[in-house]
């Protein structure tokens, strides 16, 4: 069988600007591929390449066996990025003239409720809010109940409780057998509708598969950061010279656990959850009084940070400036020590 969406090496430039470096990829029925990237990354061109609003250098496209300008426009739905329609019309004028470019189209009332614009839709366009525009823009691309979904940032400007109605109605046309093609900068957004993502960065297709494989792949180890009370680590205080949390870091190195120091903060990697108890005891043997503890399992942000280059950790504020072995194990000592008590203080 077919799949309703296959591309093979697309290339685009702009000039000295390299768009698409090569991207190929195929969408199965009834699945939501999630394209997220960095600005510039090159995901609006792509998508503008698969709809057939920009011609690619070179590679080819496939909608529905055909290529996109040939694709029967009955079953294709597009949410361009900027979306730009008649102002003076209302959103239910709007909707309604979408409607009238297809053989068959949908109920427009209908589709308005399910984008939740019911209360707003005799207002003109022009004075819809940002989301409710967005929301308009959203139902003008679903009103022919297309087989193949283009979304290039749906839920930019809307609020959460709009952004989760939307993706359950994302949810519900995949469930019913739509294919959506899906950009956005929203990972909680790619992590709950997408079935594989696709991460774009510099023009190529730096990844791709399922949420979990891509955590599970590039998104690092859960990790405890411990917020330490900077009053309270004083080396002066201490009988040996060390702040307590070099003495704490020790003993959770010698327990074979993995900690880094930065400023202020421990950070211990590879923290199951029953083991969770164990680097509290840890800290409170070893005297270290702290601001805040947080265990946290990594996600598709620590993913996408991976694979664009950016550490995870600068991510997440938790900017480590010391290598692991500074305080790990047998390295601990004058390294450890500097580091924890000198270093970053
Ligand atoms: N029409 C154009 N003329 C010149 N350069 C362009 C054009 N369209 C895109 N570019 C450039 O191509 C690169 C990719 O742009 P694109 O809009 O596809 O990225 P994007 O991933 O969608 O970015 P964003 O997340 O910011 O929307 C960028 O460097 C952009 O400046």
């Amino acid at each position: 069988m077919t799949e309703p969406l296959v591309a093979e090496d697309l290339r685009k430039s702009y000039g000295d600007t390299t768009a698409l470096d090569g991207v190929s990829l195929s969408v199965g029925e009834g699945e939501v591929f999630g394209l997220i990237g960095p600005n510039g990354a090159g995901k609006t061109t792509l998508v503008r390449s698969l709809t057939g609003t920009t011609e690619p250098d070179s590679g080819t496209v496939s909608v529905f066996g055909t290529d996109p300008q040939s694709a029967d426009r009955q079953r294709l739905g597009l949410l361009p990025q900027a979306f730009d329609p008649p102002e003076r019309l209302t959103a239910r004028e709007l909707v309604a003239y979408y409607a009238g470019l297809y053989d068959e189209a949908r109920d427009p009332d209908t589709v308005l409720a399910e984008v939740g614009l019911d209360a707003a839709d005799d207002t003109w366009y022009e004075n819809l809010s940002g989301g409710q525009q967005r929301r308009t823009c959203v139902g003008t691309a679903l009103v022919n109940d297309p087989d193949l979904l283009f979304l290039d940032e749906p839920t930019t400007g809307i609020d959460p409780a709009g952004r989760r109605a939307l993706w359950t109605l994302v949810e519900d046309l995949a469930d019913r057998g739509t294919t959506v093609f899906l950009t956005t900068h929203s990972m909680e957004e790619a992590e709950r509708l997408a079935d594989r993502v696709g991460l774009l960065a510099d023009g190529e297709l730096a990844a791709v598969g399922p949420p979990s494989d891509l955590v599970a792949e590039y998104g690092g180890r859960t990790r405890i950061v411990v917020e330490l009370d900077a009053d309270a680590e004083s080396p002066a205080d201490s009988a040996d010279g060390r702040p307590p949390s070099a003495r704490a870091a020790d003993a959770l190195a010698a327990a074979d656990f993995e900690v880094e120091a930065a400023e202020g903060r421990l950070v211990v990697t590879g923290v199951l959850p029953e083991d969770i108890g164990a680097v509290v005891a840890a800290l409170n043997d070893g005297g270290v009084a702290y601001d805040s503890l947080t265990w946290t399992e990594p996600d598709l942000e620590d993913a996408f940070l991976q694979l664009t280059g950016e550490s995870v950790a600068a991510g997440e504020g938790v900017a480590l400036g010391r290598p692991a072995d500074a305080v790990r194990g047998e390295d601990t000592g004058d390294d450890g020590e500097t580091a924890l008590a000198g270093g970053d203080r």
